[in-house]
């Protein structure tokens, strides 16, 4: 005899010939009722249960300064379906005049036809007849769902982080960005030799967008990020980016500031839309277009075309474009630098090339983060562009960048990086795919983060400098036509690295570190660099991140520790009470001493056993730097005139 504990029980009933057959007394089955069941009456309601409504992505709620504009009291039903309709004008392709049939939400979930929440179209093609359907803001786990059910190559690492590649682009392409020469801006914007804006014509464009948007209309879904530029409130962007990974939305979300839900609900019509279809080629029979990879930027029609490349950097960079152009216009300097503050209140900048420091010295345990990368420095002080940060990974030690290195965790995008095939493990020091691996996290993923992230007018201002070879010194003061000087010529010099035996490094001069971004002539950003610095006393150092006791090959990078101890002691005002003497040619002042570096390697030539290579590389060095800056030597900077004069005057001499 058996009870089931209720009370009910059952017994054999035996026959005679045959097998015993059960009787249960009572129509109830037995039961385990020692748990709670679930209120649903089929197996769909309760997959249903799991998921919560959904909510957007934010960033943390105290974050984002307020909105002033009020809510509306649309209907959810209303709000959504205006969300969609916006959607479907970005997405309305220009030849025939009409948005896609879009539906908010996952094909995969979606099992009768859904009900189009655009008007009935009036031509019929093939395209008109299917939906778009549209995965709107979603979140880092959906992302990753997308990214890991329908993306070859996406991973989570040991740490959580989703691994992906970014096809066969894994840098930018500045030789396929191209500018719509058009009347709203053509004036303003710097064109010809020099220049990053290499012009096309606004057909072009067009048929490059069509291309673009038949493109993102004949898949299944597209992803779509509305998020926002800039942590000041006054001046803040609309930004909308369609694309067809998730693994570039998931980077967008991060890199860009993202909305809290109600500032989602009040979004309404984008200042600007990037369409993303990387993985299609431009037709290179197409005017202007020199290989099957091409970035367009419209400033008139607020859109950027991205075709023949999956890098997503290209994105933020694009945008950073954006904002060099826009913020000037209001009086604003965009600054291709990271940004950090000290306790008591003390703003850096941190200018450089890519690969010179900007992030790795930027994030210090000892200071606020404001950003890593883009910055805007207004009349009220300093304001981060983005909402992440885009971290290089190679090498990446957790001695030596800890706060990076915890970074990399669930809702990091980790580009390119190669990891153990079972337990996931990242290998930093693999460049099998590239050498620029890269890591996009969400700026709070940094312990001392400043939220909101912006700050008061900046104290001193840092130029970062990859000397690979190895003469500029570890740190010097600039005078503020120095500081000029060398804002314009923008000088690094890294290694070719990937070229066997090639061993010698290459001087890159690049506009106000940044001339793959700037939109007007340097010397515009120049002057409002000088007028800023000026009026707020700032001081500028120039700081070698590169090689010392030798070039490349000879000399070794100067150790991370030391460029550390230099930064502090220029955050804590001590290095502007040392003792200084100057440098030949370059005329640098270079402090005697620095608290914890060893004092022979600041004198550069100190460091280097063999004094007349030194003394050659120098003078080649000076050279380089004076041939650049020929182009500048007819430019005026600002009103002053003098400032000009005292500009020129500032570069290397070599007698
Ligand atoms: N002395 C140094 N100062 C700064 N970075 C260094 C130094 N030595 C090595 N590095 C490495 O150089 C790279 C600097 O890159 P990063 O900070 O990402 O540059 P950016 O943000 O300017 O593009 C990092 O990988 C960092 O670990
Ligand atoms: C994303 C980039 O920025 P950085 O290397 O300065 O971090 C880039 O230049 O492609
Ligand atoms: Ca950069
Ligand atoms: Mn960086």
């Amino acid at each position: 005899m058996a009870s089931n504990g209720n009370g009910t029980d059952f017994e054999f009933n035996t026959k005679p010939d045959g097998l015993p057959k059960i009787n249960t007394k009572t129509a109830e089955m037995c039961k385990d009722d020692t748990a709670p069941t679930v209120k649903v009456s089929n197996i769909e309601e309760l997959h249903a249960l799991q998921r919560k409504k959904a909510s957007a992505p934010t960033t943390p709620r105290n974050a984002t300064p307020k909105s002033s504009t009020p809510r509306s009291n649309l209907s959810e039903e209303e709000r959504q379906k205006q969300q969609m309709q916006s959607v479907s004008a970005s997405l309305a392709s220009l030849t025939r005049e009409s948005g896609p049939q879009v539906v908010k939400g996952d094909p995969a979930r979606k099992r009768s036809p859904p009900k189009s929440v655009v008007a009935p179209r009036l031509d019929i093609s093939d395209s008109a007849l299917k939906f778009t359907h549209v995965l709107y803001n979603l979140s880092p786990s959906e992302l990753y769902e997308q990214a890991i059910k329908f993306e070859k190559g996406s991973f989570i690492t040991s740490t959580g982080a989703l691994a992906t590649l970014s096809g066969a682009k894994t840098g930018r392409s500045p030789k396929d960005k191209r500018v719509v020469k058009e009347e709203t801006s053509k004036d303003d914007l710097w064109w010809g030799k020099g220049s990053p804006n290499i012009e096309m014509d606004e057909e072009t464009f067009l048929v490059n967008r069509e291309r673009a948007v038949d493109y993102l209309n004949s898949l299944e879904k597209v992803f779509v990020n509305d998020q926002f530029l800039n942590w000041d409130p006054e001046n803040r962007i609309k930004v909308r980016i369609i694309s067809a990974r998730a693994y570039h939305s998931l980077f967008m979300h991060n890199m860009c500031i993202r909305p809290t839900p109600e500032e989602l609900e009040d979004f309404g019509t984008p200042d600007f839309t990037i369409y993303n279809a990387g993985q299609f080629p431009c037709n290179r029979y197409t005017h202007y277009m020199s290989s099957s990879t091409s970035i367009d930027l419209n400033l008139k029609r607020k859109e950027m075309v991205i075709l023949g490349t999956q890098y997503a950097g290209e994105m933020k960079k694009g945008l950073f474009s954006l904002m060099h152009y826009l913020m000037p216009k209001r009086g604003i300097l965009s600054l291709h630098s990271g940004c950090n503050m000290g306790k008591a209140g003390d703003v850096a900048l941190f200018f450089g090339l890519s690969g010179t420091g900007k992030t790795t010295l930027s994030t210090d345990p000892n200071r606020q983060l404001i950003g890593d990368d883009e910055h805007c420095w207004s009349n009220n002080g300093v304001s981060n562009i983005e909402g992440g940060c885009y971290a290089k990974c190679i090498d990446l030690a957790k001695d030596k960048e800890p706060e990076i290195w915890n970074a990399i965790k669930f809702g990091t995008v980790l580009e390119n990086v190669v990891f153990e095939e079972h337990y996931r493990d990242v290998d930093y020091t693999d460049k099998s795919v590239t050498e620029n691996t890269r890591a996009a996290y969400p700026i709070e993923y940094i312990p001392n983060v400043r939220l909101p992230c912006v700050g008061p007018h900046p104290k001193n201002i840092i130029l970062l400098s990859c000397d690979a070879f190895g003469v500029l010194p570890p740190v010097s003061k600039l005078t503020h036509s120095q500081t000029m000087y060398h804002f314009i010529s923008g000088y690094t010099a890294l290694v070719a690295g990937t070229v066997e035996g090639v061993k010698e490094p290459t001087a890159t001069f690049s506009a106000c570190f940044g001339a793959a971004f700037i939109m007007l002539h340097p010397t515009k950003y120049a002057a409002m660099l000088a007028e800023k610095m000026q009026q707020h006393g700032a001081t500028a150092w120039l700081v070698n991140t590169g090689w010392t006791g030798g070039s490349y090959g000879v000399g070794t990078r100067m150790k991370l520790a030391h460029t550390r101890k230099i930064i502090n002691a220029i955050h804590d005002g001590s290095l502007l009470e040392a003792e200084y003497v100057q440098t030949p040619i370059f005329n640098l002042a270079v402090p005697t001493e620095v608290n914890g570096v060893p004092s022979e390697t600041l004198q550069p030539q100190n460091a280097w056993s063999d004094k007349k290579q030194y003394n050659d590389t120098l003078k080649k060095l000076g050279g380089l730097f004076q041939k650049n800056f020929e182009v500048y030597a007819d430019y005026k900077v600002g009103g002053d005139s003098n400032l000009t004069e005292k500009i020129l005057a500032a570069g290397p001499r070599l007698e």
